[in-house]
């Protein structure tokens, strides 16, 4: 059985990483898609020390466009298919609306945005090429349910990001294409330390304190593991989930409930 091949963005570390040892245990050929080729390379070396697991490792910068489309071109020539692409990548910014510096705003709504553009773009121009299907899971947050504060530009990435699928959904099923989304809350990797770092600063509160305080909103006591998402992204890539499109799903241990 031929592997089905997942580019994962953002995977050099977090959640993507997480997400590409998760798929590659289950058999995909992975390609390790990051703007940091060093952390992308560690990646593929641990799961390429797996026995019969697959993985390449690919520099891209999410934001520009030219760029994820020559990822998707890579792949394909040298896994030979896509099956499934993951928008994972994306970064945040701590920072009051007023106070929002213009080029950090920019940066991010490029990255996190347009990044998710440009890749449901390319996997889907690759999808209707190869005529079979495919699968898009977007990287969405808790924070595309509610604003969040503090995190102005980072809500209105992730809003987009929720509304994007919802209009690639609707555009991509008759080449049954589904597009679904993932929104994690507290999920411990760096991106949630400098965010929680910043916050504290300006809380003039401690790291732990400021950690502690949104952990005591979870419903479940605890904050999310890289692994805890990487499972709900292992169940829409399934041909259990076959039927889901257009979705955002909930991975906030009980914060939000809509
Ligand atoms: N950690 C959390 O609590 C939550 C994270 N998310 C989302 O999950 C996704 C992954 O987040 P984390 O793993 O926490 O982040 P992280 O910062 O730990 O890892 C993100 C990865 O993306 C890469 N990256 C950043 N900009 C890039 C670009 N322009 N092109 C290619 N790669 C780029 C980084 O090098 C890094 O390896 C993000 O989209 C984030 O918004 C959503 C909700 C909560
Ligand atoms: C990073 C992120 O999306 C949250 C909810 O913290």
């Amino acid at each position: 059985m031929p592997k089905k091949v997942a580019i994962i963005t953002g995977s050099g570390r977090g959640i993507g990483a997480a997400i590409a040892k998760q798929l590659a245990g289950e058999g995909y050929a992975i390609a390790v898609a990051d703007i940091n080729p060093d952390t992308a390379d560690q990646v593929t070396k641990d799961i390429n020390q797996q026995d019969d697991q697959t993985a390449r490792s690919y520099v891209v910068d999410v934001a520009e466009r030219d760029e994820v489309f020559r990822l998707v071109n890579e792949v394909v020539q040298d896994f030979g298919q896509l099956d499934l692409f993951v928008n994972n990548a994306g970064i945040a910014f701590i920072a009051s609306i007023v106070d929002s510096d213009p080029e950090q705003v920019q940066r991010l709504l490029n990255v996190n945005l347009l990044g998710t553009f440009w890749g449901i773009q390319a996997a889907a121009t690759q999808f209707k090429k190869q005529g079979s299907g495919g699968k898009i899971i977007n990287a969405a947050s808790l924070a595309s349910v509610e604003g969040s504060a503090l995190q102005g530009a980072y809500s209105a990435s992730k809003f987009g990001i929720r509304g994007l699928g919802q209009s690639a959904a609707k555009e991509l099923a008759p080449d049954h294409i589904t597009v679904n989304a993932y929104d994690p809350g507290i999920v411990l990797t760096p991106l949630r330390d400098g965010i929680d770092e910043t916050t504290a600063k300006i809380k003039h509160t401690t790291f732990d304190e400021q950690r502690q305080g949104v952990v005591d909103e979870i419903a479940l006591k605890r904050a999310a593991t890289p692994e805890d998402v990487a499972q709900v992204i292992s169940f829409l890539a399934s041909p259990k989930a076959d039927y889901i499109t257009g979705q955002s799903i909930l991975i906030d241990g009980g914060m939000r409930f809509h």
